[in-house]
């Protein structure tokens, strides 16, 4: 950690003033997110210069005390340069002066230990790892097993996935890749690598330049965990999935859950969970299952059934509720091929529905808006909203009734006695408002996976 004070001779000279200004007002301090900044840098020539990739933590303010501020300084300029080869950190703080304007002066070094941990270094030691620590990839690449991607046309072949258990230098990378993490994947915290049953897929590249001291990029990992599932299966829980930010976007995090998904089919696991998926992750995996799904002969009757259905009928003046859900045995058996847990299951089915929607009939459209008003508002409001005590209704299908979608009807107003509290109109109206809100969200968030998967799955959906 490098400290530069700009200007110190002049601050000296401006004692006199600083004095007479000193009550003027307390110190707003500065938005870590204002000051700082973190870049990647692939080789030493990076460190310092306009060509390393500047990351963009989703929040840096949440390391700096409750309101995020630093106070005491004055153009304080905080860079922090990652090693894309060790994955060490160093840090170069300047700033033309310091002075207690009533909130004293943020202490900077513990606030970067916590995030960098052992990995922040001095700079000689941080532009010497770049050779000293070059096999740090490489061994744990060489000691993995390699997976072979069912590569499509638009990926790139020459990234290669490897799977290893997180111990030895398998769990010495993982430390170096924490700092990552936190600045990356929000609200994580680092995973606890003396439990058993983890495993790290990584992917990686072979290096493009000559001189690259390290023969390996990394491009991206997924921490995954093994869990115990009564009596005798294991579910795999995707705990932390992060691709480095210069490769984002490049089809890297679509091969890793790819990955995942071929290890859970060929070993039977019971099933793929994600702990707390961001939007964009749950994104690229919605987009990923339905595509999956697409083409899974056991669940083309119940969805043609419930698309026809939404054609057929008006819901608009329902006095009842109305959900859209598959029948459960299908839940089952794609639970069983796939290895799609049934919640996420439940959001690809909504999907796919949509995808196969007459996107110009608009009754039927806002028949499907009804059923995901419906389900959202039982979610949120539970016994409330009578979505106790649903019933089966039948519905014209050309295909075995057995096999037949289902809608599910509840009363309106079946546990009433449940509700002790009035609610005024007032009240009632805003509910309302926050719940369309919610519903154009949940819509916009289908109709783009679904956008995603029919310009990708054009030929599946032909088939
Ligand atoms: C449990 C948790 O860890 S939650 C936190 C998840 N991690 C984070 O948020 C950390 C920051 N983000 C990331 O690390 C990554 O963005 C991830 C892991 C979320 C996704 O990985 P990425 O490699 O960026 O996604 P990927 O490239 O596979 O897919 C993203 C987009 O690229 C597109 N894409 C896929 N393959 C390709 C390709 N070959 N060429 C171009 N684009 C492609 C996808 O369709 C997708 O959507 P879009 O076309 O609508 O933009």
């Amino acid at each position: 950690m490098a400290l530069k004070q700009k200007g110190s001779d002049a601050a000296a000279a401006d004692t006199s003033k600083r004095r007479r200004v000193g009550f003027a007002g307390i110190d707003a301090g500065t938005e870590a997110n204002e000051c700082m900044q973190v870049f990647l840098a692939r080789n030493p020539d990076e460190v310092g210069s306009a060509d390393s990739t500047p990351i963009e933590p989703f929040d840096l303010n949440h390391f700096f005390g409750e309101d995020g501020k630093i106070y005491g300084y004055t153009n304080l300029k905080i860079n922090v340069w990652i090693s894309a080869i060790s994955f060490h950190a160093y840090a170069e703080i300047s700033f033309q002066e310091t002075s207690d304007g009533g909130k004293g002066i943020t202490d900077l070094k513990p606030v970067l230990q916590n995030i960098f941990g052992e990995n922040l270094v001095e700079k000689d030691e941080f532009l010497e790892a770049f050779s000293k620590e070059c096999q740090c990839i490489s061994d744990v690449v060489t000691n993995g097993n390699s997976i072979k991607p069912d590569a499509s046309g638009e990926d790139d072949l020459s990234a290669e996935i490897v799977r290893v258990e997180l111990q030895g230098a398998a769990a010495y990378l993982y430390s170096r890749l924490v700092s990552l993490v936190l600045l990356l994947v929000e609200g994580s915290t680092p995973i606890d690598i003396t439990e058993h049953g983890w495993e790290m897929l990584l992917i990686v590249k072979k290096a493009e330049l000559e001189s690259s001291a390290s023969k390996f990029q990394l491009l991206g990992f997924a921490a995954v965990h093994h869990f115990y599932y009564y009596p005798e299966s294991t579910r795999l829980r995707i705990s932390q999935i992060l691709v480095l930010p210069p490769y984002q976007g490049e089809g890297h995090g679509r091969l890793l859950l790819e990955a995942i998904n071929s290890i859970a089919e060929s070993e039977n696991m019971y099933d793929v969970t994600i702990e707390d998926p961001s939007d964009y992750l749950q994104y690229v995996r919605s987009s990923i299952d339905c595509l999956r799904l697409l083409t899974f002969e056991p669940i083309k009757p119940a969805l043609g059934a419930m698309v026809l259905s939404l054609e057929q009928t008006n819901l608009s003046k329902r006095t009842r509720s109305s959900i859209m859900v598959p029948p459960s045995d299908l839940a089952e058996t794609v639970r069983q091929k796939l290895k799609i847990n049934k919640k996420q299951f439940l959001r690809c089915w909504e999907i796919l529905i949509y995808l196969h929607l007459d996107a110009e009939n608009l009754k039927c459209i806002d028949n499907f808006r009804a059923c995901i008003y419906d389900r959202t508002k039982g979610e949120l409001l539970g016994g409330a909203s009578g979505t106790n005590g649903k019933r089966l209704v039948q519905v014209p299908t050309s295909f075995d009734e057995d096999t037949s979608f289902a809608v599910f009807w509840t009363k309106e107003g079946g546990d009433e006695d449940n509700q002790t509290v009035q609610q005024q109109p007032e009240d009632l109206a805003t509910q309302e408002e926050q719940l369309n809100e919610l519903v154009d969200n949940q819509m916009e968030e289908i109709a783009e996976v679904a956008k995603n998967v029919a310009s990708r799955g054009k030929d599946k959906l032909a088939a």
